[in-house]
């Protein structure tokens, strides 16, 4: 079988605030080309794991690895790397609300200093042809955007350095069920597309069960679980079987008709 490299490796993580403890002796693997999703109760630290994956926060202990480099101990040029492999969606879209749907996307671009304002523009419009946004948007201010544009917009700026790993905080949330889905397909597009790694945050069932190829469950301060949502929703614990209710009833039928057929008299 074909060894995937693991993208990201954590182990033995701690994480506390004052005497808050948050993650104890937590450990977890995403491997390339995988989309994978963290799931949790609220204050279970899904936001922080991914904030430490990002570099934005520093665990108490242990030891996240990104592309095979350790986040907390490389050199300038390695932080920098690393960053310009990464793109991230943040949970509200979080664009610059006083730079146009241009800018915004700009912004990572313009930051490398290598390149000029002419690729720039033009790398700027492919990004949004990618997420389906007319050109006539862009020189929109994010306030007069919709919600649905607003996540596509924050999609391409995430997409502008043609990163190899993406990570999603709950990408479909305010979204209703027509636009969740439609941004659902166009993830899934990109993910084809640009042979992406995802890592990605959501309470939402439908947005898990559509994207995930793993699961990771946080809970008791660790990964309490991963894999297949098959794998995962059946794993005895109380927030497990709460959050895949709806999923491990749906099994629970297939599961009695496909015994009631196999046990029943045969048809004639
Ligand atoms: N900077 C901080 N200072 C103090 N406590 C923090 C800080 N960041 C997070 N916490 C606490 O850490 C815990 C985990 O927070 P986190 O936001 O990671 O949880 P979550 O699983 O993402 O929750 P939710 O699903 O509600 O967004 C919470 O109890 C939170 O209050």
């Amino acid at each position: 079988m074909e060894h995937v490299p693991d993208i990201i490796e954590i182990h033995g993580l701690d994480t506390r605030f004052g005497r808050h403890v948050v993650h104890q002796d937590l450990n977890l693997s995403v491997k390339k080309g995988e989309i994978l999703t963290l799931v949790g109760g609220s204050g279970s630290g899904k936001t922080t794991l991914l904030r430490q994956m990002l570099g934005l926060e520093q665990p108490a202990k242990g030891e996240v690895r990104i592309f095979g480099r350790s986040r907390y101990n490389c050199n300038f040029a390695l932080l920098r790397n690393i960053r310009n492999r990464t793109g991230v969606l943040f949970q509200q879209g979080a664009l610059f609300s006083a730079l146009t749907v241009f800018d915004n996307i700009a912004l990572p671009l313009r930051e490398l200093r290598t390149l000029n304002e002419q690729i720039i523009h033009d790398l700027v419009m492919i990004k949004l042809n990618m997420v389906a946004i007319e050109p006539e948007h862009a020189y929109k201010m994010p306030a007069n955007l919709s919600g649905g544009m607003i996540k596509r917009v924050s999609l391409a700026r995430a997409l502008a350095l043609d990163p190899e790993l993406l990570f999603l905080d709950e990408p479909t949330a305010g979204l209703d069920p027509e636009l969740s889905e439609s941004f659902v397909r166009l993830i899934l597009n990109m993910r084809k597309e640009l042979d992406l790694t995802i890592v990605m945050v959501t309470h939402d069932v439908d947005t898990l069960v559509s994207l995930s190829d793993r699961i990771a469950v946080l809970a008791d301060k660790k990964v309490i679980a991963t894999g297949t949502l098959d794998q995962v929703c059946t794993h005895p614990h109380p927030f497990v079987e709460s959050f895949f209710k709806s999923i491990r009833k749906n099994l629970q039928h297939t599961d009695n008709r496909e015994l009631s057929w196999k046990t029943g008299p045969m048809p004639s």
